[in-house]
């Protein structure tokens, strides 16, 4: 008897494949999608590596094609013009709120990464506008915060030293770089705080620990998080959500009783809730702010971390470029002050190792999906409304055209012969448009100032008698490197 049904499932499945397929010919092309499992198949069976898949996806469909990821239809565009343009489509600043994304904003229209409309827009305004009277992008005061941050890492990395003689990078730069925004967003650490931060900072490295895959499925198939949410781990990025709810609600809750007496709000959070003033309040309200406090932190630590972790890679496998680094370093601090982003305007050297990071590292290589608002058109090709958007910059920045010499690690291609920074803006992993990232300043002071004042302190190699550790780098959240040693020599 089963074998009859599977007969027959078989046999709807084929007639619906080539007879009632719907007519896609006006949508970018692309492998034509079974029901149910869309091209699921053709994914799995390309490679195991998504960036690796798209690429060959591309090579038979070109710059822009379509697939369908279980039941969503989606886009994926793999060269600059079609990103540039799509990605700065008005049609083009929704982003999908199904699944996962839905569940960690309490089902509702909420917060930065994965609001929509006058709440996306007003919230990122809002808060982006607040960071800055708190210190944010104010090269002085984040400096401030970012130099307590590499003291507490000297003291971690020093301790690791001692104990094991090396260092484990992995995850090594995130509980520090999370402090920096959080005291933006909170004022001065107290004790209290360093328990949240490291209840934040657990969840979340096991988040990033527990791989793709389930969220990949979950993505695909948003109702067999109901299922089997163990077997794909669903409870595990619920979990790194629901301690950011409960840690936020409790913070907005205290700055709530503290404004009871206080005039002037001393935090950002604290302004936040003086704006709370009706209930009804789309944008002021505790669980806005809620989301908003996850799209920071997450935003914020595990970007940032992931492309430091490359950066270290970068100058234990090329020890050269570490050292002229160190020259550079040397020439603006002999006296061994701490090093200022404003003295990264005299190290061109610096600057330019730190693009090539970026080009290797791509940290976000398919930058955070959107979802197509309305029908629009690229090219001659329709996108239709809720088409997800995802790029893949790989072929970007492998290709040899732009680059020339692509395979090579090489810092001089962003110099020009009067020794001046040149094609900054080839690098593209803060996106473009509206919708881009908010965070790139941050992100690059921050990285600059830790990577001047880790070189100030070590000397950073491949431990005695290891192999290299390989310059491939491992999906998860964002791209990063595989877990590597590296032995941190003191120089001061
Ligand atoms: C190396 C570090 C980082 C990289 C590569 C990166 C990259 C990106 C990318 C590609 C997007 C998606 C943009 C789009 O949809 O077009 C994004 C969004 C976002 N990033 Fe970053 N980011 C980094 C660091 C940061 C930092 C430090 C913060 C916070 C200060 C931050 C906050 C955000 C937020 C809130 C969004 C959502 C923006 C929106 O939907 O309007 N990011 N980031």
């Amino acid at each position: 008897m089963f074998v009859y049904y599977a007969v027959a499932v078989v046999a709807v499945l084929i007639i619906y494949y080539f007879i009632f397929a719907e007519d896609r010919s006006k949508e970018p092309p692309g492998p034509r999608p079974w029901p149910i499992i869309g091209n699921l198949l053709d994914i799995a069976n390309a490679s195991s590596d998504l960036t690796q898949t798209f690429g060959n996806l591309s090579e038979k469909y070109g710059e822009i094609f379509s697939i369908k990821v279980g039941m969503k239809r989606t886009v994926v565009l793999t060269s600059k013009e079609a990103m540039f343009t799509v990605i700065q489509h008005e049609a083009a600043m929704g982003r999908d709120r199904s699944g996962l994304f839905a569940d960690r904003s309490f089902n509702k229209n909420l917060g930065i990464a994965t609001g929509e409309g006058e709440i996306w827009e007003k919230s990122r305004v809002w808060m982006f506008k607040k960071l800055r009277e708190y210190g944010f992008g104010k090269s002085m005061e984040m400096e401030h915060h970012i130099k307590d941050a590499c003291e507490a890492l000297f003291s971690q990395i020093d301790k690791d030293s001692k104990e094991h003689g090396v260092v484990e990078t992995n995850h090594i730069f995130n509980a520090h770089i999370m402090t920096i925004m959080w005291q933006m967003m909170f004022g001065p650490l107290s004790s209290k705080d360093f328990a949240d931060l490291t209840r934040i900072s657990a969840s979340s490295d096991d988040f990033v620990n527990s791989g793709v895959t389930g969220m990949g499925i979950i993505n695909a198939f948003p109702f067999l998080r109901h299922i089997c949410p163990r077997l794909l781990k669903y409870n595990v990025p619920m979990d790194f959500f629901n301690t950011c709810n409960d840690i936020a609600k409790k913070l907005f809750n205290e700055a709530k009783s503290r404004m009871k007496d206080l005039d002037v709000p001393t935090s950002l959070t604290e302004s936040f809730v003086q704006n709370c003033k009706s209930d009804g309040d789309i944008i002021f309200n505790c669980e806005n702010f809620q989301i908003m406090f996850q799209d920071l932190i997450l935003g914020s630590t595990d970007t940032t971390s992931s492309y430091l972790e490359s950066v270290v890679l970068y100058l234990i496998l090329f020890p050269d470029i570490q050292e002229k680094i160190y020259q550079e370093i040397l020439d603006v601090a002999p006296d061994n002050r701490f090093i200022e982003f404003s003295d990264r305007k005299k190290m061109i050297y610096t600057q330019a190792f730190l693009l090539e990071s970026h080009r290797n590292g791509r940290t976000l290589p398919n930058f955070v999906p959107r979802r197509a608002l309305y029908d629009f058109y690229y090219k001659k090709y329709i996108i239709k409304k809720d088409t997800m958007i995802m790029v893949d910059t790989r072929l970007y920045y492998e290709d040899k055209e732009t680059w020339t010499d692509p395979e090579v690690f090489r810092p001089e291609r962003f110099i020009n012969e009067n020794n001046e920074i040149f094609n900054a803006s080839g690098i593209i992993n803060f996106s473009v448009g509206k919708r881009n990232c908010p965070g790139e300043l941050y992100a690059n002071v921050t990285s600059f100032l830790f990577l001047t004042s880790l070189l100030q302190r070590y000397k950073i190699s491949v431990p005695q008698g290891q192999p290299k550790p390989p310059m491939a780098l491992s999906a998860g959240f964002a791209l990063k490197p595989y877990p590597y040693q590296a032995s941190f020599t003191r120089r001061v």
